[in-house]
């Protein structure tokens, strides 16, 4: 078992990653379940796999369970779902000082994590994260949000988590696909800042997809520990520190946007496909060889991943990719931050892209050249 610590002065917490946490979660989480009723928000698959165990642990304790299940899908980061989790909490009587349990993937912590930041102004929670991504990165972080007709994660806030106990058992019932999109955001802290990672990966990432366990800790527990150490040093993504964590996501957002954030395209997938992108920008632009793109899209396609969006037959053409991207939350006076790469292990926010440049860029893409 891995403990890593997110420093944050005052708002510090402890991120466990290991096996079986579910079964002992009361105890784990003893220190904020100061009331004998818990509220729980739950993704519904997750809760069908694993709710047994969270009650068992919590009932043990002399804890009930208040359930509200989530429908799963990226449809629930909306307006509507979060109006009636916030009343269902208001009815609850949950209080500034009660913490809010969220079991499920990234869909469930954002929009549980916004749901407490915004309660009362502001009320703890708890994140169980039920899926790779939500372990090595939706769970870590205080980024929460939900979506709008205008894009991807456009409304939200920062309110950090008080626990996260990552149990790597949830995994063993999660879809194969899921597991795949969860690996582009494990592939993407060794392409941004650890070349030695990305190498590592290439060895054993289909030991970490095949949940074998000791790749899929190491895999985890590294992947939460760059993700602590980047969110400690700039938690606000004030700096250009933060944003290193965006690799991809321009590409990819614009992408789930076109798809109508629907099981079209997972956040993982896109990510994915957006890495690859953004790999081959930055070979455009003479800052990476050709040679190094070709190893991420390789690193992509070994995880069974998608490498082109030629493949996804959009109807949309590359000025039409970069007009969801003028959303993005780096934005900034008219221009647009950019993750590009140096090296494999060498990301930086690049401020002189020509939004013309990359529409023709992604013009090419989408007809596979
Ligand atoms: N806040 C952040 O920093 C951050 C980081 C990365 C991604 N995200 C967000 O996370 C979301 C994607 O999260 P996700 O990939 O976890 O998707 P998800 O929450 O939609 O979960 C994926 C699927 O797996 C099912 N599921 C969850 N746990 C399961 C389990 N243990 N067994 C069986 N089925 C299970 C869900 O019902 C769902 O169908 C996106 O909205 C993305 O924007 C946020
Ligand atoms: O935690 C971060 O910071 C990230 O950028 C992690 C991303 O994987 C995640 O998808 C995040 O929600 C995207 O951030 P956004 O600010 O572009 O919404
Ligand atoms: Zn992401």
């Amino acid at each position: 078992m891995a403990v890593i610590g997110v420093e944050l002065a005052g708002r510090s917490y402890d991120v466990e990653v290991g096996h079986g946490l579910l079964d002992d979660a009361a105890t784990r989480a003893r220190a904020f379940l100061r009331k004998a009723r818990v509220p729980v928000v739950a993704d519904e698959n997750a809760w069908a796999a694993h709710g047994e165990r969270l009650k068992k642990s919590l009932g043990a304790a002399g804890h009930e369970i208040a359930l509200y299940k989530v429908a799963s899908g990226e449809g629930s980061k909306s307006w509507d779902s979060l109006a009636k989790l916030t009343d269902w909490l208001l009815v609850e009587g949950v209080e500034r000082g009660d913490h809010v349990l969220a079991l499920g993937g990234g869909v469930v912590g954002d929009l549980t994590g916004f749901a407490c930041a915004i309660l009362k102004r502001g009320c703890g929670f708890v994140q169980l994260p039920t899926t790779l991504l939500a372990q090595v990165d939706s769970s870590v972080g205080g980024k929460t949000a939900i979506n709008t007709a205008a894009g991807k994660n456009l409304i939200g806030a920062f309110h950090q988590p008080s626990l996260v106990l990552a149990d790597l058992d949830t995994l063993a019932t999660l879809p194969a696909r899921e597991m795949r999109a969860g690996y582009a955001e494990v592939l993407k802290y060794g392409v941004l800042g650890d070349a030695e990672f990305f190498d590592w990966l290439a060895d054993h990432g289909a030991e970490v997809v095949a949940l074998e366990p000791a790749a899929l800790e190491h895999a985890v527990a590294t992947s939460v520990a760059a993700k602590a150490r980047i969110v400690a040093e700039d938690e606000r993504e004030t700096k250009d520190t933060r944003a290193l964590l965006n690799l991809g996501h321009t590409f990819g957002h614009a992408l789930e946007a076109e798809t109508g954030f629907s099981d079209r395209l997972l956040h993982g997938e896109g990510v994915a496909l957006g890495m690859v992108l953004a790999a081959r920008y930055s070979a455009r632009r003479g800052l990476i060889a050709e040679t190094d793109a070709g190893m991420v899209a390789r690193a992509v396609a070994n995880a069974g991943l998608p490498t082109g969006i030629a493949g996804l037959g959009l109807d949309c053409d590359g000025a039409d990719l970069v007009a969801h991207m003028l959303h993005d939350k780096k934005m900034d006076a008219g221009t647009l931050r950019f993750i590009l790469l140096r090296a494999i292990g060498d990301a930086f926010v690049a401020r002189d892209v020509a939004l013309d440049d990359v529409a023709d860029f992604l013009e090419g893409q989408l007809r596979g050249n």
